[in-house]
């Protein structure tokens, strides 16, 4: 790499130079407005394939800051203590690195509300269970609906009996990054990011999400980034390399200048440009221009090299590890080290997809930097708060609570998202849940954007000096210098000018290969939308009823706590809109499918799989989401349940009016309840019937769901006659 002429700053602007900024697309790059990572999605993690063998201690999320003031701060004595280093004296007396706040009023309005619908749901069944007994002497109504609406009853309340968990105890985080110790007593910190495939995850957004890993705040000797290539593709490596000189000099740049945003592209695209006090300066803007005219550079060769993606990824190819290096070796020691991985591939060998690719990133990086912690990046997401690797530490370097903590998940924000969010990107409700999870045993791991520790994983004590060789080896494979890695005084062996020995490249082209943990045993380890069968003849219940009111209590009740959640956030009613009717599509679109799977899955029918979601986005989908309109081009497959609900709901709805007329009384409260699905879902029937726009519901889709819901609305018919 020929670059050592140039200054590592970015002084030389030539004038005149009109800037091409980073386009601001709609990817999934995640961002959060207050500037932390967050989730994209719980549950389906298994699906991507091995870390089942990765068995926890408790975990931490990280909140929004809130900046409690100093005194109110049980400011005691705090002695941090972290992986390899040993804290004590000055800086630690300032207070806690960390403190965890009950949220009491939401606590007791959860419980509150907990207990009075505990007590109307009861009388519910109360009421269900005398009922179905009359029916069962009586007949006067059909016994099948009657019990398949006491069926979907019980299936929703324990849904919300499990939900409940999420609001006995939520809590809150706070952490104070300057009151950690100096620098040199720093952990190190690993950085994982998995890609696959250069032609669905363009190199150029991948390339910002290492950019961006790269620049956190922290000291540079101690930050290591992997960049794990599943398609082992040529296109990706190129990228790689020109990501490399690219950061040379927006790293020193993001530091000079403290920049908040970290992320080449979202800086380009707007938000704050500097930290205040070198916004006047001459300095900043020439240097400013020198680095955008830098990335656009970068971006043309990216661009160029990325006409080939399509045919580069590859299924059978050698590992290849390369670590980037430069021929100034004072330079280097102020920059993070970059390694590109690609593991081996061979047809026929499981790969277990990012489960796989981690476990090798996790090898790999044990030889070559051994950081106690590691933070877990999907390729479409970016690290927009440099200080997240300093705010996990608060945690892991306070000696109260680190022995406790596996992980520190921090939370996952859409980049970009429309004004009024119509796709809940900022997916409050997962963040509330894990705010409540963190109340009680801590929360879950969403799949990525969380800080771990090696311990954690490898599941043994990395300062146990009597470990038994030939037993890890069993379980953590052949490798010698990998076994070393485990016990935590481990030098890795990687020179300082970043060129791995003979011995070391073979080291790592053993521990990336496809058979390396076969027999071994780091090998083996490894809301249902009601379904409202409206059937017209089945009164739900006679609003004259005095049961009408306990059923009403429920679905107002279960309406108002949800409005209430999302104010205390500090959001709005049309917030609340949204997330019902996001969570409403989720339960019709990917409920249904996680279901199928699981069941498909138990019954031996299913191989694990995973299909890449693709993160290309054309300039009519970044304009839809602009303008704050759904975006239907997803696979038909996903779309067709919902549609199909939609329909059913609407036509049973049609059908039911004039019955509404002779039978008001019986009919009204289903009727309600049906209206009110139908406007929520509004957007599914202009999709499918109103709009023109290539982002609609395609014609066969709806086609589909037509005569899907006209088939169930037939067996209805033929269910009321038993
Ligand atoms: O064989 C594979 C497949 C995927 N990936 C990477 O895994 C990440 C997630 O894949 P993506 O297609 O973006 O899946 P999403 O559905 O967006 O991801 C969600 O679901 C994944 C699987 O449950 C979780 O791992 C993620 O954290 C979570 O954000 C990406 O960086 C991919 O490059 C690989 O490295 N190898
Ligand atoms: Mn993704």
């Amino acid at each position: 790499m020929k670059h050592n002429a140039e200054s590592k700053t970015v002084d030389g602007a030539k004038p005149g130079y009109s800037p091409v900024c980073g386009r601001a697309p709609v990817r999934n790059h995640a961002t959060n407005t207050k500037g932390k990572l967050w989730i994209q999605n719980s549950g389906c993690k298994s699906r991507s394939g091995q870390p089942e063998h990765v068995v926890l201690r408790k975990g931490i999320l990280r909140d929004e800051d809130e900046q409690i003031p100093h005194e109110k701060i049980n400011s005691e004595q705090v002695q941090t203590r972290g992986e390899g280093c040993s804290i004590e004296g000055k800086e630690a007396m300032d207070g806690p690195l960390n403190v965890r706040r009950v949220l009491w009023s939401n606590l007791l309005i959860n419980r509150l509300h907990m207990f009075l619908n505990a007590i109307a749901i009861s009388a519910v069944f109360y009421y269900r269970a005398t009922t179905l007994l009359r029916i069962i002497q009586t007949r006067e109504t059909p016994l099948v609906p009657y019990v398949l609406v006491i069926i979907a009853e019980i299936v929703l309340t324990f849904l919300w009996v499990l939900h409940q968990a999420y609001r006995w105890r939520p809590v809150k985080r706070s952490v104070y990054p300057e009151r950690l110790p100096e620098d040199e007593k720093l952990p190190p910190v690993d950085v994982f990011i998995c890609t696959a495939d250069p032609s669905k995850e363009p190199s150029l957004g991948v390339m910002n999400t290492v950019i961006s890993a790269m620049s956190l705040d922290y000291p540079p000797d101690k930050l290591s980034v992997y960049l794990q290539d599943d398609g082992g593709s040529h296109v990706t490596l190129h990228a790689v390399r020109e990501a490399w000189k690219f950061a040379r000099f927006w790293v020193p740049f993001c530091r000079k200048y403290e920049l908040k945003a970290r992320c080449p592209e979202a800086y380009f695209s707007g938000g704050e440009s500097a930290h205040e006090k070198f916004l006047g300066s001459s300095e900043f803007a020439a240097d400013k221009k020198t680095v955008e005219k830098r990335y656009d550079e970068f971006q043309e060769a990216i661009e160029k090299n990325s006409v080939n993606a399509k045919g580069s990824v590859s299924r059978d190819h050698p590992p290849t590890v390369e670590v980037m290096t430069d021929e100034n070796i004072s330079d280097l020691k102020e920059m993070p080290l970059l390694v590109y991985v690609s593991r081996e591939k061979r047809p026929g060998h499981p790969h277990h997809f990012k489960g796989g690719a981690l476990n090798v990133l996790l090898r790999v990086s044990a030889v070559i930097s051994n950081a106690p912690y590691f933070l877990v990046l999907d390729c479409d997401m970016y690290c927009d708060d440099p200080s997240s690797a300093r705010q996990a530490m608060c945690f892991y370097l306070d000696p109260k609570i680190s022995p406790e903590i596996a992980w520190v998940q921090f939370p996952q924000k859409f980049r970009d998202m429309s004004e009024h969010d119509i796709y809940d990107g900022r997916l409050n409700p997962i963040w509330r849940e894990g705010q409540g999870l963190d109340g009680l045993r801590g929360p879950t791991i969403y799949g990525c954007n969380f800080f771990m520790t090696r311990e954690a994983i490898y599941g043994l004590d990395r300062t146990q000096k009597d470990i038994d060789i030939n037993q890890l080896k069993k379980s953590l494979g052949a490798s010698n210098e990998f076994i070393k890695s485990i016990n935590r005084s481990y030098n890795p062996q990687l020179p300082e000018d970043r060129k791995p020995s003979d011995a070391l490249k073979k080291e790592l082209q053993l521990l990336a290969s496809c058979t390396y943990d076969n027999d071994t045993q780091w090998g083996e380890e490894a809301s249902i939308l009601p379904l409202d069968l409206r059937i017209q003849h089945l009164p739900l219940q006679r609003v004259s009823d005095p049961m009408f009111i306990v059923f009403a209590f429920i679905f107002i009740s279960s309406l108002l706590k949800h409005v209430q959640e999302v104010f205390s956030y500090g959001d709005s009613f049309r917030t609340a809109l949204y997330e019902m009717r996001v969570w409403m599509m989720k339960s019709g679109a990917c409920y249904f499918f996680a279901i199928l799977n699981a069941i498909l899955d138990r019954l031996g029918l299913l191989q694990a799989n995973f299909s890449l979601t693709n993160k290309v986005v054309d300039d009519e989908q970044v304009r839809r989401h602009q303008l704050g309109i759904y975006d239907f081009q997803a696979s038909p497959l996903i779309l067709t349940p919902l549609c199909s609900l939609y329909v059913l709901n609407l036509a049973a709805f049609t059908i039911g009016i004039p019955k509404i007329f002779q039978k008001g009384d019986e009919l009204l409260a289903q009727a309600l309840l049906s209206f009110f699905g139908i406007i929520i879902n509004y957007h599914l029937l202009d999709g499918m019937v109103l709009r023109s726009d290539s982002g609609r519901i395609s014609l066969f889709v709806t086609m589909v769901s037509v005569a899907l819901s006209a088939t169930v609305l037939s067996c209805g018919y033929l269910l009321l006659l038993y």
